[in-house]
């Protein structure tokens, strides 16, 4: 989900010694999926008011501050709002002044479409010999489609950094830990994990060593869980298993020592402030971040023949206006069984009106064996044809099935979207990492037609001779 706001604090640990803290920190959440919650940093009992959300005067003098993540008339089941009992509001600042852009872009007119297949070697991380960057500085927008403004489209952006910083959205982390302080409280969040943090939500992350990663954007909308249809009330991701901050604050004060960073419009501002965003005492609402282990994802799966669409490996969705259609999915390749019999079991070759952004967390993607690495990325535009390499289609028609494991140690994923996403310029040049030759492994891909038989393919899918 878009944050439109981000911030940077003044927070003056180094990273050893914030390691030891957090090592020794006790990460406390809430289990659920878009509950109404309520929550209390421990040092401040009844901190939350009682029977109303504006007192005249809050417990221990704080004050009331409304974060409205929907239209005030939303439908009840659409509406999202907290309510956050803070030392300060959040109006506390000087003015917001427009700061350098760094690599993130919302123009998706820097270079000529190309419908061509394309790749990504992993993204580099900045040498440690090279200019530190922070979580702001070390964000890259790879591609993206739609208009900021008029809250419609989304961006996908690469993040890689090398020390502690600060920024917002769907995270997904693919090399290094992130801590990371909001309003709400703090998270830890591995690779494996994501994360998402709301639009307006502020939070600041912290990392400790080389880190990588990806995060979807998504203008205007928010993220939901995926209907289940006829598999029933329980399955894919469980709304049991994401987890939200409990409250935290710190009661720090320092002049204009925390400097607020606002990605407004698509642009970024910075704004002083003398006091810790992160002085929420108290919350309540069903608007929140929230993070969530992809090892709990129940996967449902073909048990008699032919291959599912991956639709059924959505974990989150970003719905469009159009009933069925998602400005974009969050879908996973988890570790599972194949079983299907008379099967070719990888992803079949397939043109699809959707764009399908994929990124690799760890192991190898089934349907690539070389070429798709951790870190790297691959974009099929929307018709854009694609599917298994070449070496993958040999095996996988040839292959006795029994059943297997599939992507044991893999954790792949795409970010599916209805938008046609235009690259920038930093995807296709600067970062240097697109993959020349990716177009070559379906270069041997050759005819097994046999006009003169028509026998069908043997058994256990072996190739007509
Ligand atoms: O292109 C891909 O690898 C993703 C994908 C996987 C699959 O099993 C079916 C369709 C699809 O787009
Ligand atoms: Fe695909």
């Amino acid at each position: 989900m878009l944050s439109d706001f981000s911030h940077k604090t003044g927070l003056k640990f180094h990273s050893t010694e914030l390691k030891i803290i957090w090592d020794h920190y006790h990460f406390s959440y809430i289990p659920g999926f878009g509950n109404e919650c309520a929550s209390e940093d421990p040092r401040c009992p009844g901190a939350l008011p009682e029977g109303q959300n504006n007192p005249q005067v809050c417990p221990y003098n704080l004050y009331a501050e409304q974060l409205s993540g929907s239209a005030f008339t939303c439908p009840r089941s659409t509406n999202k709002r907290s309510w956050l009992y803070r030392i300060l509001p959040s109006v506390s600042h000087k003015p917001f002044e427009s700061i350098d852009q760094g690599h993130i872009t919302h123009n998706w007119d820097e270079v000529d479409p190309d419908p061509n297949q394309l790749r990504w070697k992993p993204f580099e991380i900045p040498k440690a010999s090279q200019k530190k960057v922070d979580f702001v500085s070390g964000l890259h927008t790879l591609c993206g489609a739609g208009d900021i403004k008029s809250n419609n489209g989304l961006a996908i952006h690469i993040f890689l950094y090398l020390f502690t910083a600060a920024l917002s959205l769907l995270l997904v982390p693919q090399k290094g830990k992130l801590h990371i302080y909001t309003e709400f409280g703090k998270m830890l969040v591995q690779p494996n994990e994501i994360c998402v943090i709301q639009r307006g939500m502020r939070f600041s992350i912290d990392v400790f060593e080389e880190t990588r990663g990806y995060i979807l954007e998504v203008y205007g909308v928010h993220f939901e869980l995926p209907d289940l249809g006829p598999i029933g009330a329980n399955g894919l991701a469980n709304p049991r298993d994401f987890l939200i901050p409990v409250a935290w604050y710190e009661d720090r004060q320092v002049p204009g020592g925390y400097t607020v960073i606002n990605k407004y419009q698509g642009k970024l501002f910075a704004a002083k402030q003398d006091v810790s965003p992160f002085n929420v005492v108290a919350w309540h609402g069903n608007y929140t971040p929230y993070k969530y282990n992809l090892e709990n994802f129940m996967v449902i799966n073909s048990v008699a023949f032919d291959h599912a669409d991956p639709s059924i490996f959505t974990v989150l969705t970003a719905k469009s206006l159009r009933p069925g259609v998602a400005i974009a999915d969050f879908v996973i390749f988890p570790p599972r069984w194949g079983v299907a019999d008379k099967t070719f079991r990888p992803p079949y070759y397939h043109r699809n009106c959707m764009s399908e952004f994929m990124g690799l967390i760890k192991g190898h993607y089934e349907a690539k064996q070389g070429g798709f690495l951790p870190g790297g990325g691959s974009l099929h535009s929307s018709m854009t044809p694609h599917g298994p390499d070449a070496d993958c289609f040999e095996k996988a028609s040839k292959a006795k099935l029994a059943p297997e494991r599939i992507a044991d140690g893999t954790m792949a994923f795409m970010f599916e979207s209805s938008l046609s996403m235009a690259v920038t310029k930093w995807g296709l040049k600067t970062s240097n990492c697109l993959d020349e030759n990716y177009y070559k492994c379906w270069e041997p891909l050759k005819s097994h037609f046999t006009p003169n038989s028509r026998k069908p393919a043997g058994l256990n899918g072996a190739l007509l001779p």
